[in-house]
Parts: C-alpha cells; sequence; structure tokens
C-alpha cells in the first residue's frame, strides 16, 4: 500500500487565471493505493458526503484511467470541496503520486500535470491545471501551454473558508468573455509584480501584484460578505486579499506577525454577515509527499 499526502492549492493569486498557483501547508487530502483489478473508491472526511465514489465521477478515478493503473484508493478528504482550494485538484495529484509509483510508471512530477488535470476537466468542465500545478510541484507555479514553470516560496497565508459553497463549475460560468485594453496592461503588470515577490518571498510584492478588475469582481458577488472580508484583513495588516481560486475561500497574503490577527478579523467580519467561518493560518510549501509504502 502507498500513501501519499497532497496539499490544498490557491489558484488565480487575482491577476493570474487559470496561470498561477500556489501550494499551502494545510489542510490536505490523504490517498492510500492498492493495486486491484479494478479501480474502486471509498472517500472518508471533510465533505465526504457531497463527493462521489464511481470512478466515473470521481477525479482520482480519472487519473486511473489515465495511468491505466486500477487500485483500491481510500480518500481521508482534509480539503473540503466546492472550496476554492483545489479540493478535487488534492485528490488527483495524490492519486497521480500513488499510483505513478505503485505501478511503476516513472513519469516525473512536470509529467503527471496534464494527467492529474484531467479529473478537473471531469469536475469543471475544463483542464485547468492551475491547482494540480501546485499540489504536485510544491511552491508557486505557472500553468501556460507550453509547460509549467516553478519556483520554491514561503509566503504567509491566511485561508479563510465562509461554511458556503460554490461550485468552481459555477463560477466558470460568471468568468466574463472579454476584457478592456487599460484592464489587460493593469493585469500584466499586476502578474508580473506577483511573480517578482514570489522569487523575492516579498508579501508587499505578492500583495500588490493580486489586484485584479477582470474576473475577481464577478467572482465576488457569488461570496456574502466578501467586500466585508477583505477590508478587515486589510486592516489588520494583509499585504493583499482576493478570492481563492473560484471561491468561496479567501486569501490574504501577510507577514508573519500579523497572520493571527488577520484570521480572527477574518472570520468575524464573516460572522458579522451571519456567516460561520474557518481560517487557515498557513504558508506557501511543498507539493504532495509520497509517505510509505506499508507492503
Ligand atoms: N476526489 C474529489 N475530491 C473533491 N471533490 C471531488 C472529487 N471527485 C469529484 N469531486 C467533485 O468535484 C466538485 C468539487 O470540485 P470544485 O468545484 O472544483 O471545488 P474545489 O474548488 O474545492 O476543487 C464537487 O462536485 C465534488 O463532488
Ligand atoms: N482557475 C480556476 C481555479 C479553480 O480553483 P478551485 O480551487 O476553485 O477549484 C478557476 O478560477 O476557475
Amino acid at each position: 500500500m502507498l500513501t501519499v499526502r497532497a496539499p490544498a492549492t490557491s489558484a488565480n493569486l487575482g491577476s493570474g487565471f487559470d496561470v498561477f498557483g500556489v501550494a499551502l501547508g494545510t489542510p490536505a487530502d490523504i490517498v492510500r493505493v492498492e493495486r486491484a483489478p479494478e479501480t474502486t473508491i471509498t472517500v472518508t472526511g471533510a465533505g465526504s458526503e457531497y463527493i462521489p465514489e464511481d470512478p466515473e465521477k470521481n477525479t482520482v478515478g480519472a487519473v486511473a484511467k489515465a495511468l491505466n493503473a486500477p487500485a483500491r484508493i481510500r480518500i481521508d478528504k482534509g480539503v473540503r470541496p466546492s472550496s476554492g482550494l483545489g479540493s478535487s485538484a488534492a485528490s488527483a495529484a495524490a492519486a497521480a503520486v500513488a499510483l505513478n509509483a505503485l505501478y511503476d510508471r516513472g513519469r516525473s512530477r512536470e509529467e503527471l500535470v496534464p494527467i492529474a488535470a484531467e479529473g478537473e476537466a471531469l469536475v469543471s468542465g475544463e483542464a485547468h491545471a492551475d491547482n494540480v500545478a501546485p499540489a504536485l510541484l510544491g511552491g508557486f507555479t505557472v500553468v501556460t501551454d507550453e509547460g509549467v514553470t516553478q519556483v520554491d516560496a514561503s509566503i504567509p497565508v491566511v485561508a479563510c473558508l465562509p461554511d458556503i459553497s460554490v461550485s468552481t463549475r459555477d463560477a466558470r460560468g460568471v468568468v466574463p468573455e472579454s476584457a478592456t485594453m487599460d484592464d489587460i496592461v493593469d493585469t500584466v503588470g499586476n502578474a508580473a509584480t506577483l511573480a517578482v515577490g514570489m522569487s523575492r518571498n516579498d508579501p508587499d510584492l505578492v500583495g500588490r501584484g493580486m489586484v485584479d478588475a477582470v474576473v475577481t469582481p464577478e467572482r465576488t458577488k457569488l461570496i456574502d460578505g466578501y467586500d466585508r472580508v477583505r477590508e478587515a484583513a486589510l486592516e489588520a495588516g494583509a499585504t493583499g486579499v482576493t478570492v481563492s481560486g473560484a471561491g468561496p475561500g479567501i486569501l490574504a497574503v501577510c507577514r508573519r506577525q500579523d497572520q493571527r490577527e488577520i484570521a480572527s478579523a477574518m472570520v468575524d467580519a464573516f460572522d458579522a454577515v451571519g456567516v460561520e467561518s474557518r481560517a487557515y493560518q498557513t504558508a506557501v510549501s511543498e507539493g504532495a509527499m509520497l509517505y510509505s509504502d506499508g507492503s
């Protein structure tokens, strides 16, 4: 049996829609695999009641099919589905690493990115790889049609997850089909600033580069209390705040000393609009880890 832990991820970071992503230290999914004649899946943990165990409908089933690696797969969810924290991607990335090792497929982590993205196509309609790339490679990743660029980074963040659900498929439905040239120029500048900030481990530059006037404003309408929570986080010292992935999670970038206060300000702000939430005080961290061979 092989066990893999794959982390939650936060995609987009505002200015990098469908391109940027980071691996988070917590939460994470744990996936265990054993060889079997046919793929079977069991799911326990956070939000497992909303996750299909049918291999045709679960992201890990798509990965097992793509690697031609049938297995008994057990998923222990730490990342709640429809969270904006790459829940479906965490399972897919973990399964890709585990099944690649179980069947000695010899694929590199980079080669596993499009395979894990097959799972995303299954649940959100498009094989966007901006969650599976950081879940597999760790740090900060830039995904384009030409491939993936990765840098290790260690930026403190608070990921605040309200007790509401927004499906990635629905949130992709509100993405505008076009943008003005002014907005495109601003977005390129912000994205470049953010990427430099990641490579320097500079929370100020990263926060400044998270601003996006194209996709994010449409998605914040789906999150009760977003403006209030964002203001509260900025007042408590966050250097930048945006929607995590497709939402409803909200990501605040910060300096380590401000992290605790930001977490409590965000939870209080959601509370003030009648929404329960939980805040993860974490950081940009490493990718999927192959834990053990218990056989
Ligand atoms: N292994 C899995 N983990 C989480 N969600 C899964 C998995 N397999 C299929 N799903 C489905 O994917 C959807 C959640 O994915 P998505 O909307 O992209 O949310 P998230 O942003 O948390 O990844 C839910 O409908 C869920 O049932
Ligand atoms: N780029 C995608 C990312 C979705 O992330 P998720 O964590 O919400 O699945 C998008 O913005 O649609």
